[in-house]
């Protein structure tokens, strides 16, 4: 392999990377990169490795040796320092991240994002290793735009509704609203490391992501997960597609997200790797601004694809309207829309989402139904005993 060098032309050092969470969506992106684009070995830890097996085997890949799976949970294992102590550089993804959960299962929420978070902290600083910790959109909560009359002309300014890493409040709804469980143990343990950095020296970068959306998110109901189980809107969409149910807009759909491809979301985690110089004591915003859309537009959008893609016809009725009572309980709430503020990221990294929203469900609908497509019909076949 030819010298592989940093944004400003030096030479990058080879590193052991220790990926907290890798067997998940976002890890098990991170590691094929790193394992098909550079030389960095990656001590891989988490309780599940189901999406990243193809890396693991056989024996024969390429990156044989390159990469250790490492079977452990973070909450109650007497490992973790060790892993953390022989690796230059600690990624820490684990966390409990699905909406379902925040208000079903605030202790567990807030025990994952904060508490279990703290020992990784904990062990970086003492240790002196670099951290680069997954945070999330949410901490913005709601924007500011949101407070004012419906009517209201400032509701078009961009300063009442673009999400700035150092300006923007974080603005949560009320406790009972137990939405805001994983918003505010995110927010603390950003607080936490911040302060690290600021009285012992951490090296650190905060890293928000902005929906980002591909292949192997969550799990489909019944088939990799369990049957009751709700995942995030990408893989609640794509099972109500695959089984030919219309797709369930939660409060009429208004919501508004910004979505990424997660290969476009993954280089820029590259470059926060391989540029600490320029990426060290920051926070940054990963989205793409110019993929905005209504959770409706999202699942007429989706509707059309999945037609493309499957070559199936469109159901005459293809959403249903649900309130969020019903579809995730008492305590939610939402984030009424989400567009990233993409300075600071320009500034430092260069970097610049590319994929457009058409394009990215059209790859990612496509590998959802030449992955579920069979099993989902051989279970609708064949119904479980009850
Ligand atoms: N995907 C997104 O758009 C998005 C948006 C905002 C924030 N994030 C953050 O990025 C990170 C990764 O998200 P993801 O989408 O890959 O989620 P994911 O659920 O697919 O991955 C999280 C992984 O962490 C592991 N894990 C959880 N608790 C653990 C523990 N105690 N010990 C060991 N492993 C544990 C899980 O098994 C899972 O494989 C999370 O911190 C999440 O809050 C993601
Ligand atoms: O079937 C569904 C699922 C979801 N939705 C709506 O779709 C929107 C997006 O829902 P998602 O499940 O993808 O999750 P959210 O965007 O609200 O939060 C996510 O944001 C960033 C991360 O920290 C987490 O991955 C998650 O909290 C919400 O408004 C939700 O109410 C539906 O209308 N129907």
């Amino acid at each position: 392999m030819a010298t592989r060098t940093d944004l400003d032309g030096r030479p990058i050092k080879l590193m052991t990377i220790c990926m907290i969470g890798a067997g998940g969506f976002i890890g098990s992106h991170l590691c094929e990169k790193l394992m098909s684009e550079t030389p960095h070995k990656v001590l891989a830890l988490d309780v599940y490795n189901d999406k990243i097996k193809h890396l693991l085997e056989p024996d024969s890949l390429p990156w044989a040796g390159r990469i250790q799976f490492h079977r452990l949970n973070i909450k109650h294992d007497s490992r973790l320092e060790g892993l953390i102590k022989m690796a230059d550089l600690v990624i820490n993804l684990a966390a409990i991240c699905t909406p379902a959960d925040y208000n079903t299962r605030p202790l567990d929420t807030i025990y994952s994002n904060f508490i279990d978070a703290l020992p990784v902290v904990k062990y970086c600083s003492e240790n002196n290793k670099r951290l680069i910790h997954f945070s999330t959109c949410e901490v913005y909560g709601k924007t500011i735009g949101s407070f004012l009359p419906k009517d209201s002309p400032l509701r078009q300014d961009p300063a009442y509704y673009v999400l700035k890493e150092d300006t923007s409040p974080c603005i949560f709804g009320s406790i009972e609203k137990q939405r805001w469980s994983y918003a505010c143990a995110k927010q603390l343990i950003e607080r936490l490391i911040y302060a690290e950095g600021a009285e012992n020296g951490l090296e650190f970068t905060i890293v928000r992501p902005f929906n980002w959306i591909g292949p192997r998110m969550d799990f489909i109901p019944g088939i990799d997960g369990p049957s009751e189980g709700v995942p995030r809107v990408l893989a609640c969409f794509s099972n109500n597609l695959l089984r030919r149910e219309p797709l369930k807009l939660v409060d009429g759909g208004e919501s508004q997200r910004t979505f990424i491809y997660i290969k476009d979301a993954i280089e820029a985690v590259l470059l926060m790797i391989e540029n600490p110089d320029r990426a060290n004591g920051h926070i940054f915003n990963v989205g793409n601004p110019n993929n905005e859309v209504t959770v409706r537009q999202l699942a007429e959008m989706m509707t059309k694809v999945y037609a493309k893609v499957s070559g199936e016809t469109v159901l005459e009725s293809p959403t249903v309207d649900v309130s969020s009572k019903e579809f995730y309980g008492e305590g939610y709430d939402d984030s009424d829309k989400r567009i990233p503020d993409m300075t600071i990221i320009n500034k430092q990294l260069g970097w610049n989402p590319k994929t457009s929203l058409w394009d990215l469900l059209e790859s990612t609908l496509t590998y959802q139904h030449r992955t579920y497509a069979e099993a989902i019909k051989k279970s609708i076949a064949k119904p479980s005993a009850s």
